[in-house]
Formats: structure tokens, C-alpha cells, sequence
């Protein structure tokens, strides 16, 4: 069997067929994915065993969170590391940034107290690789771990107290989406009296649901928070539904801010809307419901592309950007999004394709651009 059979092209986290990992080709299956390095590191001591994975760093260093996993096997441990670290680099290329992807995973129970050396043994081997990998939180990994991986590296970022809560600037950046999706669409990007279901009020469905309220938009919310919801609701005058009705809502405008995975073979038959675009991460459950939503006549805008705040806002706590700053770029989402639009309309293929696309040029270009020496080769001496 081939590596490229045993993990399929596809940026989604949802774990691949691991049947067959036992015969992992791992130098097939980086070079068929386009990963320029991949470190396994342990620490005896505190019994950390990290995975670092770096795909690209055409653009700039690595960028990509930690993730603390019990995985079954050390190959799906692997997979999760290459395929999450390659997702890096598409998102970071089209949000316009100058960083590549990348992404660790430690294997473990994430609920472990033994937290400090764990993290400093991470930020250890991240501090090897000298700036070529940042990393910042992820699933199971807080901002106090990332303070423990401080103690050891510079290359980290998400810390308590340095960029703050980056929800709104994820929300700005969703609403530029909406915004994007509706001018192509309906030929214009007012929202004013559109019918906006939003999925989830958290952090970043409480900041969306009132920028899209000042701009006169209806609302239907849900989240299985109560109190979440009262928020949205008194805040915006949203109306509330149960949590299984929001998908199935007559709106124009759907917007899944909870978890990955909503749009589905479950979901799609119930969604009666003409846009979908929202904040979560992994929205397409597979890539086919890309290809669904595309049959149904749905605008989707590519959830990577949607929510790229989040990342932006990572990267000002790098370049020392202001709130401001901040979320000036995450309003440029806007023409990244009609861009896409125009990618997918000229070449005939689903927006999550052109998103792709739009990525995969962006670095092509960088990567043959002219390159200029300025220093004289004998510096030093
Ligand atoms: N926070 C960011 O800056 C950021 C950046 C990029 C992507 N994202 C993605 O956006 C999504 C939302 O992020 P967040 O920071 O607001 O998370 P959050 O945890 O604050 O909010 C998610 C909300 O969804 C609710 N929820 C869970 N299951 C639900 C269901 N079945 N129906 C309705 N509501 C449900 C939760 O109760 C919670 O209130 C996540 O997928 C996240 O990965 C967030």
C-alpha cells in the first residue's frame, strides 16, 4: 500500500483510517504531504513525548498550537501532527500572513497535574529548533501551560496577559465573511433586516451576534448554555431556539460558532438558508459536504478563511500589532473571501477548493519571487 492511500489529501482533523497504521511509510507519507520536518522528542524525566511537525515555512516561521491527546496508537499521534500542521500552513497563507504551518501534539491524559515539566520539556525541543516552529495553545493545552514553555523558549505565543481574549477579533473577521458572502450573493453586503442563525453563543457567537445586531441584522440563536444564550438575548434581541432547531431555521444566513463537524449528512437536509459562513474550525464534516452544500445552491464561505482572526490575532502578539491593528487585517477576510468566490467561479470547483487554491498560490508566488542578497557574502570577516 502506498502512504498516500493511508492518509487521504484532506485538511480535516477528524482522525484518518488507521487501520493499516501499523505499515506507517513515514518518509512517503511526508514527502506525498509536503512536510519539510518532523521531530519526535522525549524527556526521560518527566516522561514527555512530543511530536513537532513542521509543513512549510515558505512564508515564515511555523506557527501552530500544542495539542495534549491520549492517542491509541503513536501513528495516529503522528497523522494528527502532519495533517493538523499542514492545515496550519493553508490557514496562515490565507489570512495573509507571513508564517508557515506547523503544529505539535504531546501524548498523554491532558488532566495531569504534572504540568510544569511536561511543558518545559516541550518548550526545550520547540527552543531547538530555533524560531523555525512557534507554538501557542491548542485542545487540552491552556495559557498557564504556555507560560510553563515560556520558562524554556521565546517561540510561543497566546500568553496570559500578552494579545488577550482573540474572539473579537475572530468575530470582526466572520462578520467581514457574512459581509463578503451576501455583496456575492445578493449583490451587496447590507445585512440590514437579513435573518442570521447563529450557532453557539460563546466567546466568539456572543461578539458576532451583536456586530451583526449593529448592523441590523435578525437573529436566531441557540446554545445548549442557558446562560449563554440570555446574554445573546437581552443583549441583541435575538430570538432563541433549542439547540436541534437552529440548523433547521428559515434564515438567510447560517452561522455555525460552536463545534467542527455540523455540516453533515444529517444537517444539510434540514438547512434552509442561502450562506453558510461561521466561525468554527472543520465545519465540513468531509470534504463531500463541500461538494453538497455546492449541489444545494448554498454559498459557503471555507471556515479556514472565515475565522482567521483567531490566527491574526496570534500573530500580532509575534509582531507586536494593536488591537486596532489587529483588526484591520481581519477586515481585509472580506476581499479574501470574494477572492476565493472568484477562484471557485473561474475554475469551476466548490469555495472550500478555492481556498486551497488561493493558499497554494499565494505560497507559489512567495516561493519564485526574485531573490535579493543585499549583504556582501564575506559580512564577518
Ligand atoms: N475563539 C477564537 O478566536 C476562535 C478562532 C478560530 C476558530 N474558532 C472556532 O470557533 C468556534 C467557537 O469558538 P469559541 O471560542 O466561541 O468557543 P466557545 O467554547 O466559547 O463557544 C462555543 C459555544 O458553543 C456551544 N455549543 C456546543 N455545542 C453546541 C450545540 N450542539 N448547539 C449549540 N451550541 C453548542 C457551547 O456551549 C459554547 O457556548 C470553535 O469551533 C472554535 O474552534 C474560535
Amino acid at each position: 500500500m502506498t502512504s498516500a492511500a493511508i492518509i487521504p489529501p484532506t485538511r480535516s482533523t477528524n482522525a484518518p483510517d488507521l487501520a493499516d497504521s501499523s505499515s506507517l511509510q513515514l518518509f512517503d507519507t511526508i514527502a506525498g504531504m509536503g512536510h519539510e520536518q518532523v521531530v519526535v522528542c522525549h524527556d526521560k524525566a518527566s516522561g514527555y513525548r512530543g511530536i513537532i511537525a513542521i509543513h512549510d515555512t515558505t512564508l515564515g516561521p511555523a506557527l501552530g498550537g500544542t495539542r495534549f491527546w491520549s492517542y491509541a496508537t503513536d501513528a495516529e499521534a503522528i497523522v494528527d501532527a502532519l495533517r493538523l500542521s499542514r492545515g496550519m500552513t493553508y490557514k496562515n497563507a490565507v489570512a495573509g500572513l507571513n508564517l508557515g504551518g506547523g503544529k505539535s501534539v504531546i501524548i498523554g491524559d491532558n488532566r495531569t497535574p504534572n504540568r510544569e515539566m511536561i511543558f518545559r520539556a516541550h518548550g526545550r525541543f520547540v527552543d531547538s529548533l530555533g524560531g523555525r516552529y512557534v507554538t501557542a495553545e491548542d485542545v487540552g493545552t491552556s495559557t498557564g501551560d504556555m507560560d510553563f514553555v515560556h520558562m524554556e523558549t521565546d517561540y510561543v505565543a497566546g500568553l496570559a496577559g500578552a494579545s488577550g481574549d482573540p474572539s473579537p477579533v475572530t468575530a470582526h473577521g466572520v462578520f467581514r465573511a457574512i459581509q463578503a458572502s451576501a455583496f456575492r450573493r445578493w449583490g451587496s453586503d447590507s445585512l440590514e433586516g437579513k435573518t442570521i442563525a447563529i450557532q453557539g453563543c460563546g466567546n466568539v457567537g456572543y461578539h458576532l451576534a451583536k456586530e451583526l445586531h449593529r448592523a441590523g441584522a435578525k437573529l436566531i440563536v441557540a446554545d445548549i448554555d442557558a446562560e449563554r444564550v440570555k446574554r445573546v438575548v437581552n443583549e441583541t434581541g435575538a430570538r432563541s431556539v433549542a439547540t436541534d432547531e437552529i440548523v433547521g431555521q428559515q434564515a438567510d444566513i447560517y452561522a455555525p460558532c460552536a463545534l467542527g463537524g455540523g455540516i453533515n449528512d444529517r444537517t444539510i437536509p434540514q438547512l434552509r438558508v442561502e450562506i453558510v459562513a461561521g466561525a468554527a474550525n472543520n465545519q465540513l464534516l468531509e470534504d463531500r459536504h463541500g461538494d453538497e452544500l455546492e449541489a444545494k445552491g448554498i454559498l459557503y464561505a471555507p471556515d479556514y478563511v472565515a475565522n482567521a482572526g483567531g490566527v491574526i490575532n496570534v500573530y500580532s502578539e509575534l509582531a507586536g500589532w494593536s488591537r486596532e491593528r489587529s483588526l484591520r487585517k481581519a477586515d481585509e477576510i472580506y476581499h479574501t473571501v470574494l477572492n476565493v468566490f472568484d477562484i471557485a467561479k473561474q475554475d469551476g470547483i466548490p469555495t472550500y477548493q478555492a481556498a486551497d487554491r488561493l493558499a497554494e498560490r499565494r505560497i507559489a508566488a512567495v516561493r519564485s519571487m526574485v531573490k535579493t542578497w543585499p549583504q556582501w557574502p564575506n559580512k564577518a570577516s
